[in-house]
C-alpha cells in the first residue's frame, strides 16, 4: 500500500530524509516515530504529493507519487500537522467543499458527510464556524476531511497533537473503528498510544530508519537496566542485606510510610531478582506489601535508539 525506496530529501544544505526504505502492507496501522526534526513530516509530505523528493521513489496504492500523482493522491487521506482549515467556513460547508473537491456529489456526498460527521462527533457543531471551535474539534474536522472520500490509505501527521486525554482517546477510538478498512501511517509523540494502536513501528532518527518492528519485539530486544520496587517492614539497614543478591547495580531508599520502607533496586538488563528478594524477606521475616519489576516500555526503546549521538 505504501512503498518507499531509498527516499532522500535535501533542503538547502540539510538532509532531512536520508535514503529511507520501508513499506506498509494493506490493513496495517504503522506508527511513524522519531524525535523533533527526524524527518517524519517531510516523508509524509512527500507521500502526500505536497513536496518533491530529491531522489528515490515512493508509491501509494501502487501509484508513484511523482509520476502518477493524481492517482496516488486519490488513494489517500492526508491530515497534515496543524492541519490548515478554512476558519471562516462552517463545518458542514467545509466538508461539503472538500468532498466535492475529492469527487463526491449529490446523494453520495450528503450520505458521506452524515457518516463522517457522526464518526468524528461533529454533528452537533456542523453549523458552527470552524474558527470558533476548540483545537480538539478542529482536529476532528481535519480527520473527517481526510476520511471523507473513503481513501484506502490514511497518512496522519500528529493527529492528537495538543489534545487533552479525552480527545486523544476519542481519536484513538476512531482509528480503531477504521483500522479494519484502512492502511494507516501515523506519526505521534504519544508512545502509549502507539503501543495501543499500532501493529508496527518505524523509528526515524536524523532522516534514517533506526528500527522497523512490532512494538512488542522492539521492547523485548531492548537491553536496558530495569528497576525493582520493594516495600517491606524492616529495621536497620536492609540495603546491606539486599546487596548480597547478584545482579543489583544500585539501591535507593525511596520513602518511608509509617513502618513501611520502599526501596528501588536497579538490576542488570533482563535480570529478575524478585524470587531471590522474596526468599530473602522470608528468611529475615520482613513483611512485604509490594514487589514489582518494571517492564521496559516503548519509551525506553525510543530513548535508547535516539539519544546520545
Ligand atoms: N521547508 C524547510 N526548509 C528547510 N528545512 C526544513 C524545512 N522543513 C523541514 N526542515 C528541516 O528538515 C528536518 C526534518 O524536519 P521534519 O519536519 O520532517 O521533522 P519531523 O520528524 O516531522 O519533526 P517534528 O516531530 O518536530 O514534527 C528538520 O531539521 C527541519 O528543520
Amino acid at each position: 500500500m505504501i512503498e518507499v525506496e531509498n527516499l532522500t530529501k535535501t533542503y538547502v544544505g540539510r538532509t532531512a530524509v536520508d535514503g529511507l526504505t520501508f513499506s506498509v502492507k494493506p490493513g496495517e496501522v504503522v506508527g511513524f516515530l522519531g524525535p523533533n526534526g527526524a524527518g517524519k513530516s517531510t516523508t509524509m509530505r512527500i507521500l502526500a504529493g505536497f513536496l518533491p523528493a530529491t531522489s528515490g521513489t515512493a508509491k501509494v496504492n501502487g501509484f508513484d507519487v511523482f509520476h502518477q500523482s493524481v492517482k496516488a493522491r486519490q488513494s489517500l487521506g492526508y491530515m497534515p500537522e496543524n492541519a490548515p482549515l478554512y476558519l471562516d467556513m462552517r463545518v458542514k460547508e467545509y466538508l461539503q467543499f472538500r468532498g466535492q473537491l475529492k469527487g463526491l456529489h449529490g446523494k453520495d456526498l450528503r450520505k458521506r458527510m452524515g457518516e463522517v460527521m457522526e464518526a468524528c462527533v461533529l454533528t452537533e457543531v456542523r453549523r458552527k464556524i470552524i474558527g470558533t471551535l476548540s483545537k480538539g474539534f478542529r482536529q476532528r474536522v481535519a480527520l473527517a476531511d481526510a476520511i471523507i472520500s473513503r481513501p484506502p490509505v490514511l497518512i496522519l501527521d500528529e493527529p492528537t497533537n495538543g489534545l487533552d486525554p479525552n480527545q486523544i482517546r476519542h481519536i484513538r477510538d476512531l482509528l480503531h473503528a477504521y483500522r479494519a478498512q484502512q492502511t494507516i501511517l501515523l506519526s505521534t509523540h504519544i508512545l502509549s498510544e502507539v503501543e495501543l494502536t499500532c501493529d508496527r513501528v518505524l523509528l526515524l532518527h536524523k532522516g534514517k530508519l533506526r528500527a522497523d518492528d512490532t512494538p512488542k519485539n522492539l521492547v523485548r530486544r531492548l537491553r536496558v537496566a530495569r528497576d525493582v520496587q520493594v516495600e517491606i517492614q524492616a529495621e536497620g539497614t536492609p540495603e546491606e542485606t539486599f546487596a548480597s543478591v547478584t545482579g543489583i547495580r544500585k539501591i535507593t531508599e525511596e520513602r518511608v510510610d509509617g513502618s513501611w520502607r520502599r526501596f528501588t533496586l536497579r538490576v542488570e538488563a533482563r535480570g529478575d531478582i524478585r524470587e531471590a528478594l522474596s526468599d530473602l524477606a522470608l528468611k529475615k521475616q520482613w513483611p512485604i506489601r509490594e514487589l514489582h519489576l518494571e517492564q521496559p516500555r516503548l519509551e525506553d526503546v525510543f530513548v535508547e535508539m535516539t539519544s546520545g549521538d
